[in-house]
């Protein structure tokens, strides 16, 4: 039987839906690109879809129409964008030179076990014609609006928060499909980033707080719309500008037509895009992600010196903030740690055996550098804090001297619910513990993270974090949540913070 992750046989490479490893991490979120004007749009998309692949694994999808038999035509496959959408016999399914596309990492529905039928783009056929849909964020209000919609005769046909959408906009009075789509919108809450087309038309949309990226750019006469400039940069596309928080744009052969469909509302952007989401090789806000990460890096060298012999990355995602800290206190950068370039980005360990060897077909030790060293270990982020437990035996085994860990983001305390799979809050790490505590449990020599103030000065705010109106969405390290998850509250799951 082939190993397959639909099938039953898997083998220590494969995801384990179900598991409660799948859990053990900050996962991903999801991709969205879009190309309106290029011949064979599909290539592009996959292209795009590739260049965005950390932002989700499970899945990917692409819609194109094709004018010449006046259709849509769909692929959405299960795994890589490398394995689905490289194939010409599959590319030439979607012939048409306006494409959208999705990468996915579920956040809503049956999150333990990805089926084909909740993976983006959605479509649907509408009086007017075909519609499709691809979303990166989450709504906070679906299961209510999922609950009402089925009262009201829709039937769904996936377990996917995005499909409320398509409801909405199938129950509004509106006729043209730009004007149903802002009409849905108005309901739902939450985050939304979403990628939008008909026969002739490409539309892009922000959440009013603008909590997910979006950027427009342009290659030739073809207009691309992508979560980030990396994949821009793939197609050869020349950035733009961003979609702005609250803001529509409807894009044909004519041009982009921009609109304020909600009512304003001050930007909310994740910061978690800039400590670890997006790739360092893009550009958010006029920032570039990799000099972000840098300059955490040099931030936390600043209030939580160290000494040691090496500043060592635990890599990839902790390198530009090593980096920074490194620059910052005169210690020399080392890579102690080496990571195997062909696992994937989330490795999952599906048994205990492969799970205490699993860090290794990941991570491994470099023995002969930390040999008898003061080694300081730089991380973008502790969730559960089993990386951070591994790589210390790791070291300590490789026989370091001493182990320091340095956090390059604040400690994550409350769960996401605008479009980021976190662990629920109980089984975050610096839930249950404080600075002190988490130290002595991890058993290291020391342990300390950037504060807040320390993040948002490395994003350009030299007076650090405004607590009064936030700059950024920070609420997986504050508690300060700008949308309230309203489904989460209705169940009772979560206990807000007490305001002042
Ligand atoms: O405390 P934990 O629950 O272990 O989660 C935190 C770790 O998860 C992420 O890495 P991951 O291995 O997922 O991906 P990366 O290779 O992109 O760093 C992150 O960079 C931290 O290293
Ligand atoms: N992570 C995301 O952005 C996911 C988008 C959407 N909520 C889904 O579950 O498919
Ligand atoms: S809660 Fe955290 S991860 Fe989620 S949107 Fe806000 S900052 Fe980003
Ligand atoms: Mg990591």
């Amino acid at each position: 039987m082939p190993a397959s992750i639909e099938g039953g046989f898997r083998t220590p490479f494969d995801p384990q839906p179900g598991s409660d490893l799948v859990d053990d991490k900050l996962h991903e979120e999801c991709g969205v690109f879009g190309v309106l004007g290029a011949q064979d749009a599909a290539t592009f998309v996959a292209l795009g879809l590739h260049a965005l692949q950390h932002r989700g694994q499970e899945a990917g999808g692409i819609v194109a129409y094709d004018p010449v038999e006046s259709r849509f035509n769909s692929v959405r496959r299960l795994g890589y964008v490398r394995d689905n959408f490289t194939r010409a016999d599959v590319m030439h399914t979607l012939p048409g030179s306006l494409a959208i596309g999705h990468v996915r990492y579920s956040t809503s529905g049956t999150k333990a076990q990805t089926a084909v039928r909740d993976v983006q783009p959605l479509y649907a056929e509408f009086a007017r014609g075909g519609f499709a849909v691809a979303h990166n964020g989450n709504l906070t209000n679906a299961e209510a609006l999922r609950e009402e919609l089925i009262e009201r005769g829709s039937i769904f046909q996936s377990s996917s928060d995005t499909e409320c959408i398509i409801h909405l906009m199938a129950r509004s009075i509106q006729r043209a499909i730009a004007e149903r789509m802002k009409d849905a919108l108005r309901r739902v809450e939450g985050a939304f980033s979403l990628i939008a087309m008909t026969r002739t038309k490409m539309i892009g949309i922000r959440d009013p707080l603008g909590v997910r990226p979006l950027v427009l750019g342009r290659v030739g006469d073809a207009w691309v719309l992508s979560s980030e400039t990396c994949a821009l940069d793939i197609v050869g596309a020349e950035f733009i500008r961003e979609v702005e928080p609250g803001e529509m744009v409807v894009i044909t052969r004519n041009g982009v037509a921009s609109e304020r469909p909600f009512a304003p509302a001050p930007s909310k952007f994740c910061v978690f895009e800039y400590v670890y989401f997006s790739r360092p090789d893009s550009v958010i806000g006029g920032l570039s992600v990799y000099e972000t990460r840098r300059r955490i890096g040099a931030e936390l060298a600043k209030e939580a010196p160290v000494e040691a012999d090496y500043i060592c990355p635990i890599p990839d995602s902790g390198t530009p903030a090593a980096i920074g800290f490194s620059q910052e206190s005169g210690i020399p950068f080392a890579m102690g740690i080496i990571r195997n370039q062909y696992v994937g980005r989330t490795f999952i360990e599906p048994t205990d055996q492969i799970r205490n060897m699993g860090v290794r077909l990941k991570l491994n030790v470099n023995r002969a550098l930390i040999k008898g060293k003061n080694i300081c270990l730089v991380d973008d982020s502790v969730v559960r804090g089993t990386t951070s437990r591994k790589i210390r035996d790791m070291v300590l085994d490789a026989g370091a001297a001493s182990v320091h860990f340095r956090i390059a983001s604040p400690p994550t305390m409350w769960s996401c619910f605008y479009g980021v799979d976190t662990p629920e809050r109980a089984k975050l790490l610096a839930h249950n513990m404080t600075e002190e505590q988490m130290a002595k449990h991890l058993q290291v020599d020391s342990l300390r993270f950037v504060s807040l103030d320390g993040l948002y000065r490395a994003c350009g705010y030299e007076g650090g974090r405004d607590a009064k109106r936030p700059q950024f969405c920070d609420a997986c390290f504050s508690g300060d949540y700008p949308i309230p998850p309203s489904d989460i509250i209705a169940k009772g799951d979560l206990k807000l913070k007490e305001t002042a």
